[in-house]
């Protein structure tokens, strides 16, 4: 007899046919119980997941040692296109309800409240970010079979957040709206980004430190949020639409982000000027 916990990590199960069904389910009634009860169901799964991608990952980095990097042109280019598609879009149909909210019930109720966050056209988007954090892993296999560096803050960002998605969704707090609606416009500017690289064409180096201080913006912005919560909370009583363990995980998730990106942006533009990549395209623009 194995530990629970060891009999838990290896009961997969996935319900192919409700994911289906909820991720082509479209807008219109989205339904909003059975799209929080399927991360519900399948939290396990982001565990599972987690692991799987750390072994193949490594693994991959490993066999890769002495062997020539793949190319992978043509597969990066889709899948930087689709993911760069799919965060423009999200960014398009998400803006309404997040600038209604925020002008009709004002700044602090919208992270204070969901109300109707996870409803119609906006939860359905929601719950397909909730899911694309999922195929996001896939991003890392890429860079492993290219043999471009794998950054700590890169595979602890992908696996923290799916873990964080799937965890949070069933009891949604109103701060989810900030996390979700800042990383889809965030993401929509990185994908087009990590598109145009992987097409090959050349990006001037201030457009990558413009992405990573947006990204710095959204976890400043989330930090902050955050600390505001937990006074509005602990010390005036106030009712926020909140979960204190989805609380602490968001916590700990924003404060790790906030440092690790902070310390990226340094590493990449300041310290010795910068990595040579970022000045190399200004250099040989301005010669
Ligand atoms: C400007 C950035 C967006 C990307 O910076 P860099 O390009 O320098 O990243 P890097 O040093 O890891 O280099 C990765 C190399 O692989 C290429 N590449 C192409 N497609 C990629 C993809 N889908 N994912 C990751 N890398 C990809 C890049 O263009 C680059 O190639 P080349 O060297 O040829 O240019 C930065 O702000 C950043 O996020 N850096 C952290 C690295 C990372 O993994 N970020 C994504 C997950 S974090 C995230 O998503 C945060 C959030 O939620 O907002």
């Amino acid at each position: 007899m194995s530990h629970p916990i060891v009999q838990r990590l290896l009961d997969v199960k996935f319900n192919t046919k409700k994911f289906l069904e909820l991720a082509t389910h479209g807008g219109k009634n989205f339904p909003d119980n059975e799209g929080r009860k399927f991360y519900a169901d399948h939290f396990d799964l982001t565990l599972q997941a987690s692991i799987l991608y750390v072994v193949v990952v490594f693994g991959t980095k490993w066999f890769m040692r002495n062997r020539q990097p793949f190319s992978l042109f043509v597969p990066l280019n889709i899948w930087n296109f689709i993911l760069a598609a799919f965060s423009i879009l999200a960014t398009i149909r998400m803006t309404p309800e997040f600038f209604s909210v925020l002008t009709n019930k004002g700044v602090v109720n919208s992270y204070c409240y969901l109300y109707d966050f996870t409803k119609g056209d906006n939860g359905y988007w929601a719950w397909l970010f909730m899911a694309s954090k999922l195929f996001e892993l896939v991003d890392t296999v890429f860079l492993v079979l290219r043999k471009r560096p794998l950054m700590f803050l890169h595979w602890y960002h992908h696996i923290l957040t799916l873990i964080y998605a799937w965890y949070s969704h069933p009891n949604s707090p109103g701060f989810n709206r900030y996390g979700i609606y800042l990383n889809v416009l965030v993401h929509a500017f990185m994908y087009s980004y990590y598109f145009l690289r992987s097409m090959k064409i050349r990006v001037p180096g201030f457009v990558a430190q413009f992405i990573t201080s947006i990204q710095i913006l959204q976890f400043i912005i989330s930090c902050s949020i955050l600390a505001h919560i937990a006074f509005l909370v602990h010390v005036q009583n106030v009712p926020c639409d909140f979960d204190s363990g989805v609380f602490k995980l968001a916590t700990f998730m924003d404060t790790t982000y906030l440092i690790l990106f902070l310390n990226f942006f340094f590493k990449s533009y300041i310290y010795k000027g910068g990595k040579a990549k970022y000045r190399s395209v200004e250099t040989k623009k301005s010669q």
